[in-house]
């Protein structure tokens, strides 16, 4: 059979106000066919503004689109928002437990849509603009949200069923849900078993995708599966946290609702829950190391549980794993979460005047790391940074902000990667220290060095004759004569120039790096 395709007689070009089209006019066997489609857009044509979501935005988004955010189908307007927060519930009356709201520029406020991007510039979703407002000085759109389109995008999709399709999968029989944000072990597996047990429950786990490791945390529930009751499914929720920890809680029983449990296990009193709450039962491990109810287990025989900071305290170190704690498929995928300090990446921020030594030390430690560490060092240097990375900027207190975050962002990288970022910008002001160490703990180590070099010695030192020239007002916004330095408060190692050699300070960082367990020992340094 062959395709019917019209026939086009004539294409015209038609201007109404500011917008163009290009009009066909075609024949088919039967009557003329008009069809339009508009071609250009002027300066005067509106065009949804973008809003570029960060990333706990981005996973409300995606949640919303999901569904797993009912009966909520988009960003709350001004009433719905205090009703929640005044009550944990919205206007209508049903229980919800976080205003779910997003804030704009207020110029883009008064727009019918706006369109929702990722950080890479790729639209995600829609949102309709119905009833914007303002509270504490912000704006914020209102509104339901749809797909930007066919392609719903985001981390793990292929593991990730929307909210209505999961509860399809799930639905005739009691489900027992829980939202975890870290792998599971022996203890919770053998809770879980003995929750849906006595419920006759399928489980749906709902690990939650925080962070840098999200995608292997995913891996290490995946892994205890076989261990899981048989009728047990996972899935992902990029469901990021509520700073009130009962809000939080509430929340995950709505989300695990949404995706089709039927009772949420939780430790928490969830006064809204949607779902009726079950919470974990007591269990002892006993002397062959089984997880039993705790009345069981005659209490001269009962063992415990490795602590929080007895487990980190092994992963720090790479020490294996009990065999009772967890399963080798488990502990293989937890190691990989949270790797020993020595192979994670770390950043050392030396911070300081003009002339006090960072630049010295920051090079004496690099070589150091370079000759008897397995890291790729990465030295960020100011005289380096400014020629490339921050080329332009100047020593306003705006340039130093936007040079040290920008440091600070490349050295967060470096830790991602695992390599060791050394950076030795003078950092004058506190707020912008705290954003690199913000940046770089999301991946690997900070530490913060504060080379306290008194002004004298380093106006002594001139070895850029730079003071004399601030000090002659040649030069101006000079750190220390004519522009702030904010002393850390926070700094983990405080090194004075004047009264140590460039070795002993050196070794004094190292010996700190050594301390905190990101470098092994090694023997003779010279
Ligand atoms: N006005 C003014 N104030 C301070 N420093 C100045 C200034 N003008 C030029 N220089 C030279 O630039 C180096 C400091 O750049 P930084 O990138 O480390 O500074 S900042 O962190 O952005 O404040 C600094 O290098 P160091 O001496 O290695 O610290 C100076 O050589
Ligand atoms: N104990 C010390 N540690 C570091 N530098 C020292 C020391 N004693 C003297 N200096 C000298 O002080 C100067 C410090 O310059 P630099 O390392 O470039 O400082 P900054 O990077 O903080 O501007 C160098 O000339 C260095 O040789």
């Amino acid at each position: 059979m062959r395709a019917t395709s019209p026939h086009i007689v004539r294409c015209i070009p038609v201007t109404i106000g500011a917008a163009s089209w290009r009009v066909r006019i075609s024949s088919r066997s039967r009557g003329v066919n008009v069809s339009a489609e508009t071609t250009t857009t002027s300066a005067t044509e509106v065009r949804p503004p973008i809003r570029v979501l960060d990333r706990g935005e981005l996973a409300d988004l995606e949640l919303l689109l999901d569904g797993a955010f009912g009966p909520l189908n988009g960003y709350l307007g001004a009433e719905d928002a205090a009703a929640v927060r005044r009550s944990g519930r919205l206007l209508d009356g049903s229980p919800w437990p976080v205003p779910v709201t997003l804030s704009v520029p207020a110029e883009d406020a008064a727009h019918a849509s706006l369109e929702l991007h990722d950080a890479e510039g790729a639209p995600v979703g829609v949102v309709e603009n119905r009833a914007p407002w303002s509270a504490w000085g912000r704006t914020y759109v209102a509104g339901p949200v749809r797909p930007a389109g066919p392609d719903r995008g985001g981390t793990l999709r292929a593991l990730r069923p929307s909210a209505a399709a999961s509860r399809r999968r799930l639905t005739g029989r009691p489900v027992l849900g829980l939202v975890v944000r870290s792998p599971l072990h022996s203890r919770r597996i053998a809770e879980i078993r003995h929750v849906a047990e006595s419920l006759g429950a399928a489980v749906l786990v709902l690990p939650r995708m925080l962070g840098p490791r999200a995608e292997t945390l995913v891996e290490a529930v995946l892994a205890a599966e076989p261990e899981l009751p048989s009728e047990t499914v996972v899935v992902p929720v990029p469901l990021r946290e509520n700073s009130s920890h009962a809000c939080d809680e509430t929340l995950c029983a709505h989300v695990a609702a949404a995706y089709g449990a039927t009772h949420v296990l939780s430790g928490g009193e969830l006064e809204q829950s949607p779902i009726p709450v079950v919470h974990p039962p007591e269990l002892a491990r006993d002397a062959r190391n089984r997880w039993l109810p705790a009345e069981t287990v005659p209490p001269e025989q009962r063992r415990g549980d490795l602590t929080d900071r007895e487990l980190t305290d092994l992963l720090d170190t790479g020490a294996s794993l009990p065999s009772w704690f967890t399963t080798p498929a488990v502990a293989e995928q937890q190691a990989r979460l949270h790797p020993p300090l020595r192979n994670q990446g770390f950043t050392l921020l030396f911070t300081g005047l003009s002339g006090a030594g960072k630049s010295t030390l920051a090079r004496g430690v690099r070589d150091e790391l370079a000759r008897h560490d397995r890291r790729a060092v990465s030295l960020l240097d100011g005289d380096v940074v400014r020629r490339f990375l921050c080329e332009g900027l100047g020593f306003s207190a705006e340039d130093r902000s936007r040079n040290v975050r920008r440091i600070g962002w490349v050295a967060a990288e470096v830790a991602r990667h695992g390599g060791a970022a050394i950076c030795a910008p003078i950092a004058p002001y506190a707020a912008d220290r705290q954003a690199v160490r913000e940046m770089v703990e999301v991946y690997g180590g900070f530490v913060l060095v504060h080379v306290a070099t008194p002004l004298q010695e380093c106006e002594r030192r001139d070895r850029k004759g730079l003071y004399l020239r601030a000090r002659c007002g040649d030069l101006r916004e000079f750190t220390g004569v004519t522009a702030p330095y904010e002393s850390p408060q926070d700094a983990d190692l405080v090194l004075d120039t004047s009264e140590t050699t460039s070795g002993q300070a050196v070794d004094r960082v190292l010996d700190l790096l050594r301390e905190r367990g990101w470098i092994d020992a090694w023997g003779d340094r010279r």
